[in-house]
């Protein structure tokens, strides 16, 4: 039976790359790439430097044209239709950058407003969202975003990817520079959020924080898959670290390289 006579339809990938290629120059930055994320999963995206992952996350949410190739979330085109791609998601990117002249507060209501949310929900959820993040003190003292620290610059952006109630969030390097007792906040709402059905892409060089958080897991190597499936098919009996390297390979440094570093 065909899906169409089933009467069954099918669900859509949270999020979906086909064929995703990005050049620069004669650089391929991102090579033909295949990816589905399923709904409600916490999606591990790791690499070595330079292998793609942010070129990659940033064709599939709107933010870089690709070269070729379509990225979709729940099945809408984001690149054809935008609009209603970016309602569904949620997003971090890297080296975000913010209006340095708001405070949190006001960053997350004009974010608000501009997403078109009632005044009165986005005011609930901003005070929310600050409090939890702890950065409440920062807006009591007036402190500018300008004036925030690289941890604190990180959350009032995560703050951003979740005041609309997104469906999805891609989120660059989320734990980079946040202290530990934010970092636990920040676990407890993203899977509160995949508890509730939401999907959580992360990208991270961590790869005891992906085994830790993830249940599927993607390994980037010179702008394609390498492995891709749950944390137990690509770790395969080894560790994550392990396979990363194996498939990455590691230089080998010989004796007498670098030795002047000694003096
Ligand atoms: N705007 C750009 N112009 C030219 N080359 C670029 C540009 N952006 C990325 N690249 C190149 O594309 C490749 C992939 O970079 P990308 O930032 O996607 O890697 P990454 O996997 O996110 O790396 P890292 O883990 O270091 O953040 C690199 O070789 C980089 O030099």
């Amino acid at each position: 039976m065909s899906e169409h006579t089933s009467g069954q339809v099918p669900e859509h990938a949270a999020l979906e790359l086909r064929g995703l290629r990005r050049t620069f120059g004669e650089k391929v930055a991102v090579h033909d790439m295949d990816l589905v994320v399923p709904p409600g999963s916490f999606y591990g995206v790791v690499g070595p430097n330079g292998a793609g992952k942010t070129t990659a996350l940033s064709m599939a949410v709107g933010l870089l044209r690709p070269s070729a190739g379509r990225a979709l979330v729940h099945g809408v085109d984001v690149w054809a239709d935008p609009v209603e791609a970016k309602r569904r998601l949620g997003v971090l990117p890297d080296g975000l950058a913010l209006p340095e002249r708001l405070t949190g507060g006001e960053l997350l209501t004009y974010w608000g407003r501009f997403r078109r949310m009632p005044r009165d929900v986005v005011a609930a959820r901003t005070a929310e969202l600050l409090r939890v993040l702890e950065l409440e003190e920062a807006e009591a003292l007036g402190t500018l975003v300008g004036e925030y620290s690289t941890g604190m610059r990180k959350k009032i952006g995560l703050a951003t990817a979740l005041l609309h109630t997104p469906r999805v969030l891609v989120l660059d390097e989320p734990y980079e520079a946040v202290d530990p007792v934010s970092a636990r906040v920040l676990t407890r709402i993203l899977r509160r959020f995949t508890a509730a059905g939401g999907s959580v892409v992360v990208s991270s060089h961590v790869m005891a924080l992906v085994e830790q958080l993830c249940d599927r897991v993607a390994i980037v190597v010179r702008g394609q898959v390498a492995a891709a499936g749950t944390l137990d098919e690509v770790r395969g009996g080894s560790s994550l670290e392990d396979r990363f390297v194996d498939l990455v390979g590691a230089p080998e440094v010989a004796e007498e390289e670098l030795a002047w570093i000694a003096g």
